[in-house]
């Protein structure tokens, strides 16, 4: 299985951003992960398409859009065309799931379905075979820095088994409250993908971003 870190730009300094992308993609980071809020779906506003657009020049590390966004096939197209490599939108969030993931392939993306804390795993048994990868949220969606929701460990798990059951080989993404200190435990849960906000921005980037990827070494 390939361990990714996709650090969330969420918690970077704006005023440099540039340069803190650049330390993550040369210590490891194969991912870039876009948190996009609408003030709708989540209370919170985040940034849009220009700013993907803007950064998809300065990396070439994989843009993966996360979507916290109402009814977000309407967005799908213009993500595509600002630079997303992966949209990946909310269950909760979709009048019909399916057209929706329908819609990221046929712009030529990765699909991923993303559930909340409150969303029980089965509910995207149904979709497994029309995603490339299932995200578990671990914390309320809205906001950067929030507390890892331990139950989330059951459910890292049960989806892990039933993309195993299934003879699927998906990523599982993990975001929200990932840390140094408790990735192991996710990792050990199942998942693959890990979104790390806080944990890269805050502090050294490039050290923080090699810690993960020493962690990672450790599993592969
Ligand atoms: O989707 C998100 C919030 O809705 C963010 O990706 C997530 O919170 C990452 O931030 P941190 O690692 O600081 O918890
Ligand atoms: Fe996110």
């Amino acid at each position: 299985m390939e361990y990714i870190l996709a650090p969330s730009i969420l918690a970077a300094d704006f005023t440099k951003l540039g340069e803190e992308i650049r330390l993550t993609e040369e210590n490891g980071a194969a991912w870039l992960h876009f948190d996009v809020m609408d003030g709708m779906f989540v209370p919170s506003i985040s940034f849009g398409m220009p700013v993907l657009k803007s950064i998809r020049h300065a990396t070439g590390q994989f843009m993966d859009a996360h979507l916290m966004v109402q009814d977000p096939i309407r967005y799908v197209e213009a993500f595509q065309e600002a630079g997303a490599d992966g949209v990946t939108v909310h269950l909760e969030a979709c009048p019909d799931v399916k057209a929706a993931l329908d819609k990221i392939h046929a712009c030529g993306m990765k699909a991923g379905l993303s559930i909340c804390p409150e969303t029980p795993a089965e509910e995207v048994e149904g979709y497994l075979d029309d995603v490339e990868m299932i995200l578990i949220m671990c914390v309320h969606p809205g906001f950067g820095g929030q507390k890892f929701i331990p139950e989330s460990l059951e459910k890292i798990r049960a989806v892990r088994q039933m993309v195993r059951e299934k003879g699927l080989d998906l990523d599982i993404q993990v975001d929200g409250g990932v840390y140094l200190t408790n990735v192991r435990e996710v990792l050990d849960a199942g998942a693959n993908v890990i979104v790390a906000g806080s944990a890269v921005f805050n502090g050294d980037p490039q050290e923080n971003t090699k810690k993960f990827m020493e962690i990672f070494k450790s599993y592969e």
